[in-house]
Parts: C-alpha cells; structure tokens; sequence
C-alpha cells in the first residue's frame, strides 16, 4: 500500500491510498465505530435509469424526487420534463437541464433509430447528455469525472460508443468540448459503468417485487470505495425524505473497523452466489475478487458440478444449494462440510441482512452520538429502511425510520 494519502470525508476519518492490484482505495484513518458516518457525497452527475422512450414521468428531471409527493410541480417550457419546484427547474436550467441538454434530449427522443435500441442503449444516450452537458456548464466537474476510473473492458458493448457518437454528431454536438470524438464517448461510458451508483425506486412502489432504479449517478469521492462481498460499509440516500441535497449520499460503516484497514461497499446485494458475483466483477468490473468470503466460496463445490435433477414436470431442479446461501426465505443453508470453517461469514448474513422479504438490503447501526459512543443497538436497512433491534425481527412498516440529513 503507497500512502499519498489525501484525507477525504468527515473530518478526514478516511483518506485515500494506492494499493497494488486494487488502485486507489480508502482506509480509515482512525479506528472507527459501527454506524458512524465516514462520507458525505454529492453528484457531480445524475440521470435518469428510464428508456428515453418511456412516457413514466414520476421523478423530478432534476433531483429525481418522486413527484408524487410534490404540491408545486413545473415543466420546461420546450419539452416533456416535469420538476418538483420552481426552484428545482430555476437550478436546472443553469445546470442538468441547459439549452442544450434539454434540445438534445428532445432530438434523441425522436431519433428513429434510438427508439428502437434495447433500453440499457437508450439509458446510455441519456449518460452521453448529462457527460456532455456537464464539459459545457462545468469544465472542472467534467475534469473529475475524466479522472475517475474506467476504460472499456472487453466484454463491453463495442458497438454502443461508435453507434451513440455518430447520433450525437450528426444531431446536436456539444459545441465548444474540447476532444468530442468516439475515443471520448468510449472513455466516459466506461467510467459511468464502473463508478454509477444507482438510486433507487421507494420500496412502496413495488410492492412484493424487487426494486428497480430511478437514477444513476457519479459520486466522485464515494467512487474510490473498492469491492468487496462482505462489506464493512453501505450506502444510504434519502431522495425523498430529505429537504436539502437530497440527492447526497452517505456511506456508513456496518461494525467496528481498525485504524488503517479498506473500507469496502459491495457493488451489488451481498446474496448473489460465488460464480454470479465473479462473473459480475469480472465482466462489468474487470477484475478477479480474491476477497475472505471468495477465498472460503472458490472451494465449495462449482455450480456447473452441481447435481442437477429433472423434477416431474421436466424442470431443471437445482437439489444442491451450498452455493445460495440465502434462499427466498432469508434462511442460511451452509455447505456439505456444514461446519464453520466451510461458512465462516454466516454470522454477517445473520446480523448485517435485512430479513424483509426481497429486500437484499444491508443493515447498519444509526450513527453513535458521538465518536466515542458504543454502536447503537438500532440497525437500519439501507435498502428499503426498516429498523430492528440488533438481535430482533424486523418491527412493522411503521417503524421505517424517517431521516432527514
Ligand atoms: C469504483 S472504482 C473503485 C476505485 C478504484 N480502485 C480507483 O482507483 O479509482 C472500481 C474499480 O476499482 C477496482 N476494484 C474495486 N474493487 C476491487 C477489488 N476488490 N479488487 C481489485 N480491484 C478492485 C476495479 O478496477 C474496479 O473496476
């Protein structure tokens, strides 16, 4: 590990460091409690996860609130998109929604050939608008973004960043961006595919079913959190319930973690088996996790050598489930050996995993009153916001805990 480091967060109680394998990480800088809050983010860039294509107009075009419990709504006076505020479409225009940003959307939108691309395409146009729309009102934003990591992998899409800049080109190019060129356009889908981070939809608009996300984007001090599946910390957002800036994000640590270790996120929900979150790492993230839990899960028996058996209806059945820990009941079901040594990280998924239905959240004690404070008892899922006591079920949907940061 090189030590250049640059303190970044609450009071500096992580900073940044090189680490060999991993590129740029963050440590702690200080032994720290479970549940303290170790950054505070704000976007540089947000967009919509919709298709352009899709009529929903649910969120804010601009802050992403969902609109539903907004009484002062206000839509741009040259295209479809609709803001919580007066004030949010005042800040917008001089920022995510610039003349220019707002004609290229509306350009895109009646392109023939985008509207019959695959959504994730669609999705990727809307990234290229905010990108580009960003090197126009913000050049020093747009210079951070460029810092970020992320060049193409090889499983990417090759044909996305040709297809999606000669659109661009021929409808609306961003006048005045220095280098627009296809290499650009490739640069910048790869650096939104490794560093987005995804708000999601509220948990009551889908009901019983898994929540999709309403918006991606680029946090640039939160992007130096590297991988790891069993994380030592979790994001949370309150896009809806927070007045001011309620599109930061917080990063909050799930237990104790010594002065100088990485604090690490899970890029994705903690119940995916071994071979889905290597082939995930692999291919949307580049690299191999040789993490604890990978290194115990790469000796449980392969997912390909699992015994599979055709039930009486000719379905393929999977009789083996060592590699799903967590079945659609959040029960733990550990490996042949059954012994701790095969499944040493049992105790997070029973202390840190949100036991609601479909949630896949992770929980984190409420932040200590102060530095010094024993972790609260109080967990908070940072998915769908329910609380428990530290050694209870889930309370009621009332108990979903309302925080305005
Ligand atoms: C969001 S960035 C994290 C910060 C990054 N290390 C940097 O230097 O900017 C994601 C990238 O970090 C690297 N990374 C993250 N977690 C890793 C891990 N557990 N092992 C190796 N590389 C990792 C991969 O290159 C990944 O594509």
């Amino acid at each position: 590990m090189t030590s250049s480091a640059s303190k970044v967060g609450e009071s500096g109680l992580v900073k940044t460091v090189e680490i060999e394998g991993r590129g740029r990480a963050l440590v702690a800088s200080q032994s720290l409690r479970g549940g303290q809050i170790i950054l505070t983010d704000s976007p540089i860039l947000l967009y919509s996860a919709h298709p352009l294509s899709s009529s929903s107009n649910a969120y804010c075009s601009n802050c992403f609130r969902h609109l539903q419990t907004c009484s002062t709504l206000v839509s741009c006076s040259s295209c479809p998109c609709l803001f919580c505020s007066p004030d949010c479409l005042t800040h917008a225009l001089s920022s995510s929604h610039s003349p220019w940003a707002c004609l290229t959307l509306s350009l895109l939108r009646a392109s023939p050939s985008l509207s019959l691309s695959h959504s994730e395409r669609q999705v990727q146009a809307r990234f290229l608008v905010a990108a580009y729309n960003l090197a126009i009102v913000s050049p020093s934003h747009f210079h951070i973004l460029l810092s970020l990591q992320g060049m193409a992998l090889p499983s990417s899409d090759s044909d996305a960043p040709t297809f999606l800049h000669s659109l661009l080109s021929s409808l609306s190019p961003p006048q005045g961006v220095a280098g627009f060129s296809v290499e650009l356009t490739t640069a910048l889908l790869a650096k939104d595919k490794l560093n987005a981070f995804g708000l999601m939809e509220p948990p009551a608009l889908a009901p019983g079913g898994e929540r999709s996300v309403r918006a991606y984007g680029i946090y640039p001090k939160a992007s130096f959190f590297n991988h790891d599946c069993l994380p030592n910390a979790c994001r949370f957002d309150y896009v809806d319930t927070a007045s001011h800036h309620n599109t930061d994000i917080t990063i909050r640590l799930i237990h104790d973690v010594p002065e100088g270790s990485e604090i690490c996120l899970s890029y994705f929900p903690v119940n995916e088996t071994y071979a889905d979150r290597q082939k995930r790492l692999l291919e949307d993230y580049g690299f191999t996790c040789y993490c604890d839990r990978c290194r115990v899960e790469a000796n449980w028996k392969d997912d390909d050598e699992q015994e599979e058996e055709q039930d009486d209806e000719g379905q393929v059945m999977d009789e083996d489930q060592d590699e799903q820990m967590i079945g659609s009941e959040n029960e733990i079901e550990i490996g042949d050996g059954g012994g701790e040594n095969d499944f040493p990280h049992a105790y997070f998924f029973l202390r840190y995993m949100c036991t609601r239905e479909n949630c896949w959240g992770t929980l984190a004690p409420l932040p200590p009153s102060d530095s010094d404070a024993s972790p609260s008892n109080l967990m908070e899922c940072n998915v769908c916001g329910n609380s428990k006591k530290s050694d209870e079920d889930f309370n009621s949907d009332e108990d979903r805990l309302s925080v305005d940061d």
